[in-house]
């Protein structure tokens, strides 16, 4: 009498009113397993069903374990099962856009992961991309706006970097909740020896170095007065530096898109909120009495 396993709804197989009979799909049963459950319900670490119906996710292996192909206990005549337990065959166009673009995404950033390693085909190139890394890395940025703004010698100066800090620390905190809510493990080829990470930064999507790209870009396009081929400089930074994400393998494709999407915008929520001693003029007045001893 094999012992009844837990639907990922916590519902134990074979449990449910003579929905689950020997040889019946959704018999548990060792020799012709099948499990007849969406695979868009399996969430990771819920369920070692679920993690063995991953495992298996192959049309070959999902045809040998078939039961009516096994040659187990005498077949019981079909039951269905109910609703619920049903695999879904006909999924919503939406559901196949959405694995055909992560079929894309996968094969086009292995594809493009040309630095991942020291031995991949663009492995010379792999100290330029790492350069690169670090001048998208939240450290030398927060340092770097911090100590500005402390030397700065003007009002306006400050206001603005001042809010060139605000928007950097609300990119850090964004992006790691969406990665701590996400979870996007990054990808396979990728070898973690990244400068100075904290925990989340295992997870990949979206990618921290593209959205402080998109928000710093466009936050100096803005602030700053710059000759046209500086502004296009810039802007080619942002771009290579998104690019080299998926050519190091720190990243997927689509971590990146997204990554400048949600930096783009959140310039768009900083500049909505911009602090100024009109609306937080708090913050201000301690500046003047931290800055006016000195002067
Ligand atoms: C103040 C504070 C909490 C600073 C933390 C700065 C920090 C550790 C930033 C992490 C930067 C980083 C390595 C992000 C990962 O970027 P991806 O492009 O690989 O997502």
């Amino acid at each position: 009498m094999p012992s009844p396993r837990r639907t990922i709804e916590g519902r134990p197989l074979g449990s449910s009113g003579g929905s689950s009979v020997p040889g019946s799909p959704a018999h548990g049963a060792s020799g012709g397993r099948f499990e007849f459950q969406s695979l868009l319900s399996c969430r990771p670490g819920t369920d070692s069903a679920c993690a063995r119906l991953r495992a298996s996710d192959s049309p070959v292996h999902r045809r040998g374990s078939f039961p009516l192909a096994s040659s187990g206990p005498a077949q019981a005549a079909p039951t269905l099962p109910p609703e619920e337990d049903r695999m879904n065959l006909n999924p919503s166009f939406l559901g196949i856009a959405l694995r055909s673009l992560l079929a894309i995404d996968l094969w086009l950033s292995k594809k493009l992961g040309v630095c991942a390693g020291e031995s991949s085909a663009w492995g010379s190139v792999r100290p330029l991309m790492k350069l690169l890394e670090i001048s998208g890395h939240g450290i030398p940025w927060l340092l770097g706006t911090l100590y500005c703004m402390l030397r700065s010698d003007s009002w306006a100066g400050r206001e603005v970097l001042m809010n060139l800090l605000f928007a950097l620390l609300l990119d850090l905190l964004l992006v790691a909740v969406i990665k701590g809510l996400v979870r996007r493990r990054r990808p396979a080829h990728n070898q973690m020896d990244m400068f100075f990470t904290v925990s989340v930064d295992k997870y990949s999507f979206p990618s921290g170095h593209a959205t402080r790209a998109a928000l710093v870009s466009r936050f100096i396009l803005k602030h700053l007065v710059l000759a046209i081929p500086l502004r296009v400089l810039v802007v080619l930074w942002a771009f290579v530096l998104g690019l080299s994400r998926v050519m190091l393998g720190r990243h997927n494709v689509t971590d990146v898109a997204f990554g400048f999407f949600l930096g783009y915008m959140l310039y768009s929520i900083v500049d909505y909120c911009w602090l100024s001693p009109h609306n937080v003029p708090v913050l201000f007045v301690l500046w003047n009495h931290q800055v006016t001893p000195s002067h």
